[in-house]
Parts: structure tokens; sequence; C-alpha cells
């Protein structure tokens, strides 16, 4: 049996003479949360546009449920439920209403209006206007319309976008209900690492419309541990960043005085705290740790490199 519920295979896509898309691959496991990284401008939205049928595919190939887009966008469509930032909804409606009107649209069972509204913790609220929710109310009611039909896979791009901390917690809860208790394949795509780090079990990380990293989170975090990281603090950082740039050590993102360089195996320390005191330069602290995921998220995607500080 396929295991993915998602594949693409070499995915291209270019607006005119901008390319996008470049050879992406992915492999979305049936079953999981699975987290769609990347920086703004990466690519993560037209890719869910390509999922969606709404663009065309040039160049790749594009399975969901196992069927190729090609030839089977509706077939595709029906088990598929989608929301793209906010859900369009009727404001002067309720809730109810609003799905009564979908309902028909994509002629799901009467029934269902009940289960969805149970669903998404909305059962209270029904018979309110919309237009007196809250965003994340608001929310969680595009993702009872997204379940209508009850579609085996999800795709919600940024879906707590603009929501308050409140509000991004009440979708988040509920992403991770859909997926234990209903079984539902989430496919969340995300340019903040805090957020997918929170739901999900698989990720791939992609910039400039391609693929940096797949798998799952825990390998993630393991090869965030093997790499070494080690912070300094001088009497001349931008100097000392300089000079370890010119013999080849990483920088990575500085934060407030510390210089963030990384290492390989512990004997660079001491190789690098020499460098820096021959050439005059007094170390004040240096200290050897594991880069945690948000630098490491940070140098898949290049923005770890900086420049020296100006003074
Ligand atoms: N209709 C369009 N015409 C031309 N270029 C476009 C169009 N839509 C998107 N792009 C460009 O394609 C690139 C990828 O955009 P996309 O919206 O897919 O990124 P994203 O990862 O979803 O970013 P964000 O998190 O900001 O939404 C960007 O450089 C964007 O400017």
């Amino acid at each position: 049996m396929n295991p993915y519920i998602i594949e693409t295979h070499g995915l291209s896509y270019s607006f005119g003479k901008r390319q996008v898309l470049q050879n992406l691959e992915l492999r979305v496991p049936k079953g999981t949360i699975f987290g769609f990284l990347g920086p703004n401008g990466a690519g993560k939205s037209t890719t869910i546009r390509i999922l969606l049928g709404l663009l065309p595919v040039p160049k790749g190939q594009v399975l969901l449920h196992g069927l190729d887009l090609k030839d089977n966008r509706l077939d595709i469509l029906r088990q598929t439920g989608a929301l793209i930032e906010m859900p369009t909804l009727y404001r002067h409606l309720s809730g109810y209403d609003n799905l009564e009107m979908h309902r028909r649209m994509v002629r799901a069972p009467k029934h269902r209006i009940a289960e969805v509204l149970k669903i998404v913790g909305l059962a209270q609220d029904a018979h309110r206007k919309t237009s007196e929710y809250s965003l994340g109310m608001s929310q969680r009611l595009g993702i009872a319309l997204a379940l209508l039909p009850d579609p085996q896979l999800l795709i919600l791009d940024e879906p707590t976008n603009g929501l308050d901390p409140s509000g991004i917690r009440e979708v988040r809860e509920l992403i991770l209900r859909l997926n234990r208790d209903l079984g539902k394949t989430i496919f969340l795509s995300s340019h903040l690492l805090s957020e997918i780090e929170k739901c999900a079990t698989e990720l791939a990380i992609i910039d400039k419309g391609e693929t940096l990293y797949q798998g799952s989170l825990k390998q993630l975090y393991q090869s965030a541990f093997r790499t070494n990281v080690l912070r300094l603090e001088t009497n001349n950082n931008s100097v000392a960043h300089k000079l370890l740039q010119d013999h080849q050590y990483q920088l990575l993102a500085q934060e407030a005085d510390i210089l963030t360089v990384q290492v390989k195996e512990k004997e660079q320390a001491a190789a690098i705290n020499k460098l820096l005191v021959e050439n005059g330069i007094s170390v004040y602290s240096l200290q050897a740790n594991s880069q945690n995921l948000e630098e490491l998220f940070l140098s898949i995607t290049n923005k770890g490199a900086i420049t020296p500080a100006m003074h």
C-alpha cells in the first residue's frame, strides 16, 4: 500500500521567467501532521495552489491519495479539504447558515453540519452571526467548512496567521484533535518553526522552491544536537567576526553581543581561542553549546550567514 497521501516528483513551476519551484520533492505520510516550513517567499503557497489544482503542473508529477493530479483532479478534490489563510465567510449569516450554503455546494449530508460544529467546538455559537466571531472562531469555522465532505486530507496554509495567542492555541488544539481523534492527515504550512514544532511530527523545509530537509522532527532535533556551536564574547566582535570568517569558520545568527560559530569538534574551540588571542582580541567568554532548532532552521535556509557588524 502506498504510505504517502501527497507526493511530488521533480515539481517545478515558473511565473513567467521567474522560477519559483525547482524539482520540489515532497512525501507526506498518511496519518501525520506534516509541517511545510519555509521563510516568506519560499514557494509554500504556490505549492499548495498546485496541490489544489489551482495552478497547472507544467513540469513534474503530483500525486494525492495515490492518484495523479493531471487525470483525477475532481476525485482528488473530493477527498481533500483546504483552508487558505482566512476563510471567506458571509458575515451577515450565522455559522450554521454558512455551513448550510457550503453543504449544498459540496453535496454533503445534512447531519454533517452538527458533526463538524461539534468537532470544531462551535456548537454553542452556531446561530450567532459570524460578524460577531473572534478571528480564532472564524478560522475554526473555516476548518469546519473544509471538513463537511469528511476528507481524509486537510491542507491548511498558515492557519494561525494574524491570530492572537488564544486564537492560535484554539486552532492548534483543533489540528491536534483532528489528527489524534479522527485520523486526518494534516498538511500545515508555516514560516514559523515554533508553530510547526508544536504540532507536526514530520516536516519538509523548503527555500527558494527547493526541498532542503525532509523527515521527522525527531531526526531534525538529533541532527541539531549533533551540530555544536560555540558562543563567544570578545572585546571586539566585529574584528573577531571578520577574522573567523577569513579562516573559513561558519558564523550563525548574531544575538546581542555574542558571536555564534559552528564547530565540528571540541578541539576547534581551543583553536578559535588561540587565533583570537594571537590577533590581539580579548576573549571574555567561550561557551560550547548544542545548536537549537531555530538556529538550525536559519542555517539550513542560509539565513544564518551574517555579515560583520559595521562600526
Ligand atoms: N502571481 C504571481 N506572479 C509572479 N510571482 C509570484 C506570484 N505569486 C507568487 N509569486 C512569487 O513566487 C515566490 C513564492 O511565493 P509564495 O507565495 O509561493 O511563497 P510562500 O512561501 O507562500 O511565502 P509567504 O509565506 O510569504 O506566503 C515569491 O517570490 C513570490 O513573489
